[in-house]
C-alpha cells in the first residue's frame, strides 16, 4: 500500500481565559518542559518524518522562539499564525499543506494521548478519512429544556470527544471551505457538516485538554507518576 504524508496541526492560538494566567497556557512548564514541547514530542516519537504544523498568535511566536532556545528545543516544526477562533485557527495550518495525506489537528494542550491512540487513528484514517477519538462519559448527564427545567438522559447514548482527530487531506480541506459555525467546535463537526460520516475509535482517559488550573494539578501528577 501507498505509504501516505502524515501531518499533524497541532493548534496553540488561544488565549487560555479560562485558565487565566499570566503566561498563556500552552507555554506553562509541567515535569519540566512547557505543555507545548510535551505535545510536539509526543506525535515527534510517534514518527520522526511527520510533518508539524504549529499555530500560535502573531504576537507569542517570539516567545516560543525564545523558549526553543532556552530549553533546547529541535524537534522541526513549522509555525503558523493563529486566527480568532480553533476553526481560523485550523484553517490557516491547513493552508500550508499543498501535498496530498493524512492530517491529525490536535490541541496544543492535550500532552497527554498516547501513541497507540495516535497510530490507532491514523491507520484507520486510511481506511475510512475521518476518525476521531472518544471516551465513555463517567458523569451522568442531565439535557436543560428551552424553558431552564431539565431531564435526564441516557449516558450511553454520548462520548466525549478528544484530539488528535485525522482526515484525508482532501476531506479536511473540502469541509473547511464552509463559512465558519459556532457549533464548529472541532473538526470533526466540521467534516460532519460538509457531508462526511466520523469513524469513532477509542480514546485515552488521561488525554485531558488543559483547560482550568485544576487540569494542570492533575496534569503534573500524570507527569510526576509517568
Ligand atoms: N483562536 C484559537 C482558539 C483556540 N485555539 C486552540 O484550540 C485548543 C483548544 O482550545 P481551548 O482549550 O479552548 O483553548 P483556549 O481558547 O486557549 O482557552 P479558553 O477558551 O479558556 O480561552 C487550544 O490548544 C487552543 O490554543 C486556537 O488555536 N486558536
Ligand atoms: C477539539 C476539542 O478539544 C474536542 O473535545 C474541543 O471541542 C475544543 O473545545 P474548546 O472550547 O475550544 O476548548
Amino acid at each position: 500500500m501507498e505509504i501516505k504524508k502524515k501531518y499533524v496541526i497541532i493548534v496553540a492560538g488561544g488565549q487560555g481565559l479560562r485558565m487565566g494566567s499570566e503566561i498563556p497556557k500552552q507555554f506553562k512548564v509541567i515535569g519540566n518542559y512547557p505543555i507545548l514541547m510535551h505535545t510536539l514530542n509526543t506525535f515527534y516519537q510517534y514518527d520522526n518524518n511527520i510533518h508539524i504544523i504549529l499555530v500560535l498568535p502573531h504576537s507569542h511566536q517570539e516567545y516560543w522562539n525564545q523558549l526553543c532556545k532556552d530549553y533546547n528545543f529541535h524537534i522541526k516544526h513549522t509555525v503558523v499564525s493563529g486566527g480568532n477562533t480553533r476553526f481560523a485557527s485550523v484553517y490557516n495550518g491547513l493552508n500550508i499543506i499543498s501535498e496530498p495525506g493524512l492530517i491529525a489537528v490536535h490541541d496544543g494542550v492535550r500532552p497527554f494521548t498516547s501513541q497507540q491512540v495516535i497510530a490507532n487513528a491514523f491507520k484507520k484514517a486510511e481506511l475510512f478519512g475521518a476518525v476521531i477519538p472518544v471516551v465513555e462519559v463517567i458523569d451522568s448527564l442531565r439535557e436543560i429544556m428551552p424553558d431552564e427545567s431539565s431531564k435526564s438522559v441516557p449516558r450511553q447514548k454520548f462520548r466525549a470527544v478528544q484530539t488528535p482527530q485525522v482526515f484525508r487531506s482532501d476531506i479536511l480541506k473540502r469541509a473547511y471551505t464552509q463559512t465558519y459555525n459556532e457549533w464548529f467546535t472541532d473538526d470533526a463537526s466540521v467534516v460532519e457538516s460538509a457531508g462526511y460520516s466520523v469513524h469513532l475509535i477509542s480514546g485515552n482517559t488521561e488525554n485531558i485538554k488543559i483547560t482550568t488550573p485544576q487540569d494542570l494539578l492533575l496534569a503534573e501528577m500524570f507527569i510526576s507518576h509517568a
